[in-house]
């Protein structure tokens, strides 16, 4: 079977893929490389043509749309509808003339699911390890790695790429990494603000503003309706008005999720809410500690396009006008263009698709915080209304049922380690299932896994350099056991801390295990040296959190209270544990919270040597406040009962230190077969046929 065809483009990427997936089932691997890249290429072929098509059809049919009256339904529809028809039309046939009938149907969203997970970089490292191309496979594994950052197995191969292989560093490009711009550019912005570096900061904000625009531009490129089949004229007034509530309705939608896309990083669960006017907060303060007053005024009422009423924004605005006494040009200085654009063309979006879907019994949510009342029509409003008292209703019903943990771990049995006592259980903790244990640790256990946690930091947490800021307030460094273990093999931190660091963990899961009474074996799934510092200077006003709200082990969804066990969540975390190592630093309390990720329930403040347990269900959400000032250190552990889940990272290091200095890639260097994992799609589950004996099963944990 061929390809390609002479004409370009023939076959859609979702049948390619397939073509590519059944080749590498049957290990034919030039032919399973062939497939995957030829259906990643057209993939990115169409994606690419939807842009151009989406800009050169930008105004087709604004003129149907621009005689609407808003208040006049019977218009409206047949206007929407024509307006949507003439943009079409001119989308599709921009498209057709690159692109081949059979590449514009529309793909399953298992196979979108697929793409947008970068899944077919996982069977790809495979195929090209079999071809003994490493560089590709490195590549491949590197831009699978960086969506999937939890996923050990993956993690693993690339350490093998890079020791066993001698893979160089270049090879590890994030081939996907044209979509990620903006988050590069985010951590630089960040970076250059934690130096105090505010020209630079200034540079690197605007360029992350601008980077953000246009990865929104283009992802909202991709919801143009030529892509889907417009069916035969409605032939009623009704039908009318539901076939242009309906392409309203999920052209929205599809550009509603663009916001909720470009905010979140690639691999991760949560979104930074209101990302562009977070920047743009950041960029004003940056523009003023520079000293650009007049950019700053020009942020500032950027910003307040957004939220045109903020006291805070306001009185800023003034406080910049007035130091700008006398250059009234710059006093007068307008928003910036590329936001004014964006606003209005969002906004006017809005205005046309929420009256469209005014009448509809249709549920969504707006994901921008600052959409305007007047946006929102009259009757949609009410809607909200109504459902949001609905829910209060439900609430105050819910909250008379008590909370039931239906985990199987029951609080209440021994602490079984001299020294330790309970500080608060469940009754003290108001909830189920939590308890603060006292003493775990002595203070010079402390000041050793402190002075650890330092040096780890200075030497970078040694993973790919991907920070990971839940706030761009704070620095995060993290350290795993395997990973003090190699720096001690490299002289940079004591043997016996690392040793004390993988100790330390012992115990807490021989408390957790007999506090919470468990009823089958425990494993260790994951354990994480975490500390947090306040970035100096970005600590005023601060109203964002630490670590927000969440359940360790589901999807918490505060609004319904409901909490979804599924991907990517860590849903084989059973008992989460916290040690503490310091309190000399502000903030940084620990608090469970109802299922509205609002009531607090409880707080802890931390300290050397205490332990917050609790299982790892939707019982349990819990935050930490901000850290305004100082390093705040803890090691956070999970255990899980599914064996298959277990921490093979830690394995690995008890494994060295077993070996006693015998080097590792020198054993693993004679079965090169063992060095690369099988790729397994998350949905068909292939047949494992390698040898790789103890390893096969799903080597992969959560960071
Ligand atoms: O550091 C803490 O106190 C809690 C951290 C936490 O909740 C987590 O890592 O899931
Ligand atoms: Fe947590």
């Amino acid at each position: 079977v061929s390809v390609e065809s002479s004409s370009g483009l023939s076959a859609p990427y979702d049948e390619l893929y397939y073509r590519g997936v059944r080749a590498y089932f049957r290990e034919d691997w030039e032919r399973a490389a062939e497939f995957l890249e030829k259906s990643i290429s057209t993939r990115d072929k169409l994606l690419q043509t939807r842009r151009k098509c989406h800009h050169d059809c930008l105004t087709a049919g604004d003129d149907k749309i621009s005689k609407l009256d808003k208040d006049d339904l019977t218009l409206w529809d047949l206007g929407i509808l024509d307006w949507i028809q003439v943009r079409a039309e001119c989308v599709r046939f921009c498209m057709g003339q690159s692109i081949s009938p059979a590449v514009l149907l529309p793909v399953s969203s298992d196979i979108e699911y697929e793409f947008g997970t970068r899944n077919p970089y996982n069977y790809l490292q495979v195929t090209y390890y079999k071809l003994d191309k490493m560089a590709k496979a490195a590549s491949a594994a590197h831009t699978f790695f960086v969506a999937n950052p939890s996923h050990l197995e993956m993690r693993n191969n690339i350490e093998k790429y890079r020791r066993l292989l001698g893979v160089k560093e270049e090879s590890f490009l994030d081939r996907e990494r044209e979509q990620e711009l903006h988050w590069e550019k985010y951590d630089a912005a960040v970076l250059a603000e934690s130096s105090s570096d505010w020209v630079k900061a200034v540079k690197r904000w605007k360029e992350c503003v601008n980077e953000t625009l246009k990865q929104t531009e283009e992802c909202r490129a991709q919801c143009v309706m030529a892509s889907r089949v417009i069916p035969e004229e409605p032939d009623t007034v009704q039908g009318v008005y539901e076939r242009a509530a309906d392409l309203s309705l999920s052209l929205l939608s599809c550009k509603q999720m663009c916001v909720t896309l470009v905010s979140t990083r690639p691999g991760r669960v949560s979104a930074l809410e209101d990302f562009l006017p977070l920047q743009l907060e950041h960029l004003h303060i940056a523009q003023f500690k520079a000293g650009d007053l007049k950019g700053a005024v020009e942020t500032l009422r950027s910003l307040l396009l957004f939220y045109p009423t903020d006291s805070d924004f306001l009185s800023n605005l003034e406080l910049y006008t007035q130091t700008l006494e006398g250059d009234t040009e710059a006093q007068e200085t307008g928003p910036m263009q590329e936001i004014a654009k964006y606003i209005s063309r969002a906004l006017q979006e809005k205005r046309l698709l929420y009256f469209g879907m005014a009448n509809l019994d249709y549920k969504f949510s707006d994901p921008d915080l600052w959409t305007p009342e007047d946006v929102v029509p009259e009757s949609l409003r009410e809607t909200w209304r109504v459902e949001k008292e609905k829910l209060l209703e439900k609430l105050k019903q819910g909250e008379k049922v008590e909370e039931v943990d239906e985990s199987g771990f029951y609080a209440g049995g021994p602490v079984p380690v001299v020294g330790v006592t309970i500080t608060m259980d469940d009754q003290g903790l108001n909830g189920t299932n939590r308890v603060v244990l006292d003493g775990v640790l002595s203070q010079s256990e402390c000041d050793r896994v402190m002075q650890l946690a330092s040096v780890a930091a200075s030497v970078g947490d040694g993973y790919r350099g991907r920070r990971s800021p839940h706030t761009p307030h704070e620095k995060f460094e993290g350290l795993t056991v395997l990973r003090a273990l190699k720096l001690a093999q490299d002289g940079l931190v004591n043997q016996s801390d690392a040793r004390l660091l993988h100790k330390i963990g012992e115990t807490v899961k021989v408390l957790m295990d007999s506090y919470f009474r468990s009823h089958s074996v425990l494993y260790f799934a994951y354990t994480h040296l975490v500390c947090r510092s306040a970035i100096p200077g970005h600590q005023e006003g601060r109203s964002d959190l630490s670590h927000p709200v969440h359940v360790d082990n589901c999807i918490l969804e505060p609004e319904t209270r409901q909490c979804w066990r599924e991907a990517p969540a860590f849903t084989h975390r059973d008992l989460s544990a916290v040690l503490y190592l310091n309190d000399d630093f502000e903030g940084g309390e620990f608090f469970f919270t109802d299922r509205d990720a609002k009531t607090v329930t409880a707080s802890v403040k931390p300290k050397c040597g205490r332990l917050v347990g609790f299982t790892s269900g939707p019982v349990n959400p819990h935050g930490v406040t901000a850290v305004t000032a100082g390093r705040r250190c803890a090691l956070a552990l999970w255990l899980t009962t599914e064996k298959h889940h277990r921490d093979m990272e830690r394995e690995e290091a008890e494994e060295l230190w077993a070996a006693n200095g015998k080097s590792v890639v020198k054993e693993e260097k004679g079965d090169g077969e063992s060095a690369v994992k099988t790729a397994r799609s998350g949905r068909s589950q292939g047949k494992e046929r390698s040898k790789e004996r103890e390893r096969v099963t799903g080597r992969r944990d959560e960071l």
